[in-house]
């Protein structure tokens, strides 16, 4: 529906607070619905009053409630910002009541917009704040713009608002979306940015553990299946549990449909332990698939569906959302705009890059990879731009060409961006601009084609908030940005397991399944590339033909019965301690770095397993 005019809207807000009817489509009825409860709740649109924001510590204890959503709107919050900044928005992510948990964007309408109360810790739900779009997206549970005077408050007439729901994989609502921006500009976008992301976040939920359940991931296309555009449905046994929207609209369910209706009455032949096959719907069409079956229970085939190809084999290990991430990464790096690639250390975000490399067409071309952690601050500078003759104590005579150069015709990746040194960072930004560099001690500037990939264990935007990472830099790099899971956030870890032991152990023949189970049961906070090492010392721990259990990793291996007591010098102590209580933690971080008392970032550095 068209935007109601600011005159038009002003005659049906008069109408409507003087207690007149109002004609059909004057303003559009799910605002018009909104205006009604918020007057039935006896809500007084002239107000001014707002409730208290909350304290820093209760906020704190809403964001630690919240910590899942967050995790899994990150990137989205990440992407979206940028858009944000261009047109003078801020994006907002609230919990299931409204109560906004983050916000990020153009920190010029933050300020404004702080005005208003749209800032962490206010709720905007509408019996708090009346009509609004995340209020009223809630109300309604379907996404919704708020244009100026549709805002029941005067005060808010300020807004223009584009909300969408979040729900969770069960249909329960998670939260919300929300671009928020002056009424006064156009916000053509805003609606579609937000579903679109929301989207992406929804379809992140299903990332998480269905262990126990068989999951169905089906699409009448075979290159969307591990795209947001696929269905999901999860089934507790035959009962159907859980679903995205795109399932719902594929087989024409609705929302009301989880826990009523049952596998049969929806596909015709849905086997288990399958992978990519077809699939055959009640309601006739047929879709390509992709089953997963219940952790620990005997495959079966049911039906026409192929057999599961095995895991992959060689190279990497990739989630379905990754390799659609990957698909995407090819087409961008070929259009030459930089990646940012985020997630937690030994994540394989260098691995992820160089594979990247092999697939794009720069393929032949150099991969140039810098450690900007590992480089003392004042050799960055040389190493990336090369020196001439002399520039400083210590250089070659002959001078030296800079990384950037090498990377002619190919992919410079820069790793652990975040540890760029300021100044460095604007020299950087200058390259990145130009495509040219000109080498330390005053050379002639010459022009360089590469793209460039960064990557970052760091909140990249909270250092760009604390002033340590240059904000235009930040844009520059980070124009597409991809999270690479946690081994801890992947469904199926068993197969992650048995595709590195293939490529690390293999030889050694197949590992029993309780192990594969015990292995993929463990918290793995140095993600693949502790399990690579623990799998390597696997290997190298037992003869071919041997039967392959935990028990020759009796420093890794679940500790059972009474605690044993610890003895070792004090860093393997130390180390062992951590260990336990991630344990004990069942593989959260955070409450064990708050349990031991130590920042979440030493917890990891102390706990990755070195290759
Ligand atoms: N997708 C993958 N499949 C199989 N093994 C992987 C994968 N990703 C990483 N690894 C293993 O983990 C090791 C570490 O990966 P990588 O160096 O890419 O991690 P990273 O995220 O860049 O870590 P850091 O942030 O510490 O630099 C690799 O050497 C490899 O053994």
């Amino acid at each position: 529906m068209q935007p109601v005019s600011v005159a038009a809207l002003a005659a049906a807000r008069e109408k409507f607070f003087s207690g007149q009817s109002l004609p059909d489509g004057l303003v559009p009825a799910p605002i018009l619905r909104s205006w009604q409860r918020c007057a039935e709740q006896g809500l007084d649109a002239g107000s001014s009053i707002r409730a208290e924001p909350m304290t820093a510590s209760e906020l704190r204890a809403l964001h630690e409630q919240n910590e899942a959503l967050r995790l899994l709107s990150r990137s989205e919050l990440v992407s979206l910002r940028t858009e944000a900044r261009l047109t003078d928005s801020v994006v907002i992510l609230t919990d299931a009541k409204g109560l906004v948990l983050d916000t990020v964007g153009s920190p010029e309408f933050a300020g404004q917009a702080a005005e208003v109360s749209l800032r962490p810790g206010v709720a905007w739900s509408e019996t708090s704040t009346g009509t609004n779009a995340i209020g009223t997206a809630l109300a309604e549970r379907r996404a919704i713009e708020v244009h100026g005077g549709e805002h029941f408050f005067e005060q808010d007439g300020i807004l223009h608002c584009a909300a969408s729901p979040i729900f969770d994989p069960y249909g329960k609502l998670a939260g919300v979306l929300d671009m928020s921006g002056h009424a006064s500009t156009e916000h053509t976008h805003a609606m579609g940015l937000v579903r679109l992301a929301v989207e992406q976040i929804e379809h992140r939920f299903f990332n998480r553990a269905f262990d126990e359940m068989t999951v169905v991931r089906f699409h009448r296309s075979a290159d969307l299946l591990g795209t947001t555009r696929e269905g999901i449905l999860v089934f507790d046994g035959a009962r159907l549990v859980a679903g995205n929207r795109r399932a719902m609209h594929l087989v024409g369910l609705d929302r009301k449909a989880l826990r009523q209706s049952s596998m049969d009455a929806i596909f015709e032949n849905v086997g288990l332990a399958v992978d990519h096959g077809e699939l055959r719907a009640r309601n006739g069409e047929r879709y390509f698939a992709s089953v997963s079956a219940p952790r620990a229970t005997t495959p079966t085939v049911i039906g026409t569906l192929p057999r599961a190809p095995k895991p992959r084999r060689d190279g990497p290990y990739f989630t379905a959302e990754t390799q659609a991430d990957l698909a995407k990464a090819i087409r961008l790096v070929n259009a030459e705009i930089p990646l940012l690639i985020t997630g937690e250390t030994g994540a394989g975000k260098e691995v992820f890059a160089r594979h990247l490399h092999g697939q794009t067409g720069r393929a032949g071309k150099p991969f140039i990879a810098i450690n900007c952690a590992a480089l003392p601050e004042s050799l960055i500078e040389a190493e990336l731009f090369g020196y001439e003759p002399g520039a400083f104590t210590g250089a070659r005579k002959s001078g030296a060409k800079g990384l950037v150069q090498q990377a002619e015709g190919g992919i410079l990746f820069l790793d652990e961006i975040g540890d760029m040194p300021l100044l460095l960072q604007s020299r950087l930004l200058r390259v990145l601009q130009d495509k040219e560099v000109s080498p330390l001690g005053g050379g002639t500037p010459s022009k360089t084609d590469f793209v460039v990939i960064c990557a970052t264990n760091r909140e990249l935007t909270a250092m760009v908030d604390a002033g340590t990472f240059r904000a235009d830099l930040y844009f520059r790099i980070a124009q597409f940005t991809i999270n690479l899971p946690t081994l801890s956030d992947m469904p199926d870890r068993s197969a992650v397991v048995e595709v590195l032991w293939s490529q690390l152990g293999g030889s050694h023949g197949q590992l029993p399944p309780t192990t594969v189970n015990q292995l993929a049961d463990r918290p793995w906070p140095g993600n693949f590339r502790e399990m690579a090492g623990a799998l390597r010392a696997l290997a190298a721990l037992h003869d071919p033909g041997e039967t392959i259990t935990l028990q020759s990793l009796a420093p890794v291996a679940p500790s059972v019965g009474p605690t044993p007591t610890l003895t070792g010098d004090l860093g393997t102590l130390t180390e062992t301690a951590m260990r336990r209580t991630v344990e004990q933690h069942s593989g959260n971080l955070s409450a064990a770095a708050r349990a031991l008392g130590i920042d979440r970032s030493t917890l990891y550095r102390r706990l990755v397993w070195k290759n």
